[in-house]
C-alpha cells in the first residue's frame, strides 16, 4: 500500500503550492477530521478541492471502444473473459457476469468456480465454459491444502496469459481456503499483466490484503455501498464522507496505489487517482441483487476492448479520459444503466436481473449500431 513517505511528500509538496486561503482550509479539515494520520488529512483536504467531478461522455466512448464487426476477425478477438466465482452458496452471480460478458459481445467466457458450484452453472447455460476446480475448507484435510491449492493454480495457469481480463469475486464466497488459493491467482495474473475487476467477495479479500492489488494500474475495484464502506475504513481509517465523495475517493484511490475504482450508487463514480468521472444516466429504480454482477462482467469487456484500441496504430486520440480502465468502467456502467431503464420500463416491479441481462444487446445496439 503506499502510504507512509510517498504520501508525507505529496501532501507536502501539495500544501506548498497551495495558495494561503487553500492552506488555511486544509489546516481546518485537518482539525475537523479525526482517526488518521496528518499526512492523510492533508492529501485528502488537497484532493477536495482538485475540481468537480465531470459527467462522462458516455455514449460516445462506448461507440468508440466496441469493435466493429467483420469477417476479418477470428474467434478469441473480441475477448476472452474469465470469472473467479461460484460456491455452493452462490451459483448466479458467475453467471450474470459470465453470460453478461457474452452477450456484450465477447467471445469466449470461462467460470472458474468450485465443485460443487460447477453442474448448476453448466446448467444455466451451454455458452459457458465451467471449470470445476476451486475447492472450500470442507471438503480439503488440512494436510492436503499445499497440493490442493498448487493443482487449482496450475488449472488456472494453463488458460491465464489467453485471457484478456479477470473478474474475480461474483458469489466467490468467504471460506479461508478457497480465499487463500485466488490471492495465488492474483498474484499470477498480475505477473502475466492480465487486468482483474475485483467486485463481491473478491473486494473482501482485497479488503483485507491490500497488496494484492496495490500499485498495479490493471485492478478494478467495483465496489457497493458495503464494500465501499469497508475500503474507506480500512484504507483511509475513516467513515465515508458523502460531503467530500470526490475528494475521498480520489484519496482512496491513490492511498492503494493508483487503482481503478468503480463507486456503484445513484450515479456510478469512477477514478484512477487522477480524475473522477460520474455516470448518471437513468438506470432503474429496482435494487434486485445481481446488477453488480452484470455490471462487472461487461467492465471487464469493455476494458479488454479499450485496451485492444489503445495498441491499434489508428486510436483516436481524441478520446478523453485515455486509460483504458477508466474507459472500460465509463462504458459498462452506461450500458448496466441503459439496459436497466429498458428493462424496467417492460418489466415495472417484477424486473429482475435476467431482465436486464435480455436488454443489454439492444441497449449497445441502440448506442452502436452494427452497420
Ligand atoms: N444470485 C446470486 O448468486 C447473487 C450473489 N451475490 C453474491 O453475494 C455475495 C455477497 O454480496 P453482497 O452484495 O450481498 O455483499 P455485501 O453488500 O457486502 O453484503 C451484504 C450483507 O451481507 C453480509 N455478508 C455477505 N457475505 C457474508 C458472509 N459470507 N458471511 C457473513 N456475512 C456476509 C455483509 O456483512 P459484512 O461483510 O458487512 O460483515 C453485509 O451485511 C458476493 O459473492 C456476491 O457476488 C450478489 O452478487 C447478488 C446475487
Ligand atoms: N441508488 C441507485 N440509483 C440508481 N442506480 C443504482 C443505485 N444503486 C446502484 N445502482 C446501479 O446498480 C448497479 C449495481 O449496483 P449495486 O450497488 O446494486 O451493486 P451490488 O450490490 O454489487 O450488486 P449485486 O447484487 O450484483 O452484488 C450500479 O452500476 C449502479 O449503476
Ligand atoms: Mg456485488
Amino acid at each position: 500500500m503506499k502510504l507512509g513517505v510517498n504520501s508525507g511528500f505529496s501532501a507536502t509538496r501539495n500544501c506548498m503550492l497551495a495558495s494561503p486561503a487553500v492552506f488555511r482550509r486544509q489546516e481546518f479539515l485537518i482539525r475537523c477530521l479525526g482517526g488518521y494520520s496528518s499526512y492523510q488529512k492533508g492529501i485528502q483536504g488537497v484532493k477536495s478541492m482538485a475540481g468537480p467531478t465531470s459527467e462522462a461522455d458516455s455514449e460516445n466512448i462506448l461507440r468508440a471502444i466496441t469493435p466493429t464487426l467483420d469477417q476479418s476477425k477470428h474467434k478469441g478477438q473480441a475477448g476472452k473473459i474469465a470469472v473467479i466465482g461460484g460456491c455452493r452458496e452462490y451459483t448466479g452471480a458467475p453467471y450474470f457476469a459470465a453470460i453478461s460478458a457474452l452477450k456484450i459481445g465477447a467471445d469466449l467466457s470461462h467460470v472458474f468456480c468450485t465443485k460443487d458450484a460447477a453442474p448448476v452453472i453448466k446448467s444455466y447455460s451451454p455458452e459457458i465454459i465451467v471449470h470445476p476446480i476451486l475447492e472450500e475448507s470442507y471438503s480439503v484435510g488440512d494436510e492436503d491444502q499445499a497440493s490442493i491449492s498448487s493443482k487449482v493454480l496450475a488449472e488456472v495457469d494453463k488458460w491465464m496469459e489467453r485471457f484478456d481480463c479477470l473478474v474475480v469475486g461474483p458469489g466467490l464466497g468467504r471460506d479461508p481456503f478457497l480465499l487463500d488459493c485466488v490471492s495465488r491467482i492474483m498474484k499470477h495474473a498480475r505477473e502475466s499483466s492480465v487486468p482483474i475487476v475485483v467486485d463481491g467477495d473478491g473486494l473482501f479479500l482485497v479488503t483485507n490484503c491490500l497488496d494484492l492489488v496495490s500499485d498495479y494500474p490493471l485492478a478494478v475495484l467495483t465496489p457497493n455501498v458495503n464494500e465501499y464502506k469497508r475500503l474507506i475504513q480500512k484504507v483511509l481509517n475513516c467513515e465515508v464522507n458523502d460531503e467530500d465523495s470526490h475528494g475521498q475517493l480520489l484519496s482512496l484511490a491513490e492511498q492503494i496505489g493508483g487503482v481503478t475504482i468503480l463507486r456503484k450508487g445513484k450515479s456510478d463514480l469512477i477514478t484512477d487517482g487522477k480524475t473522477v468521472k460520474s455516470v448518471s444516466i437513468y438506470g432503474s429504480p429496482r435494487r434486485c441483487g445481481g446488477q453488480g454482477d452484470i455490471l462487472s462482467g461487461s467492465v471487464a469487456v469493455f476494458i479488454s476492448w479499450a485496451r485492444k484500441l489503445r495498441a491499434a496504430p489508428d486510436w483516436d486520440t481524441s478520446i478523453s479520459p485515455k486509460n483504458p480502465t477508466i474507459l472500460g468502467c465509463v462504458a459498462g456502467s452506461t450500458l448496466l444503466r441503459k439496459a436497466a431503464s429498458l428493462a424496467f420500463e417492460d418489466k415495472k416491479r417484477s424486473t429482475l436481473t435476467t431482465d436486464i441481462i435480455e436488454y443489454l444487446g439492444r441497449s449497445l445496439e441502440d448506442i452502436c449500431p452494427v452497420n
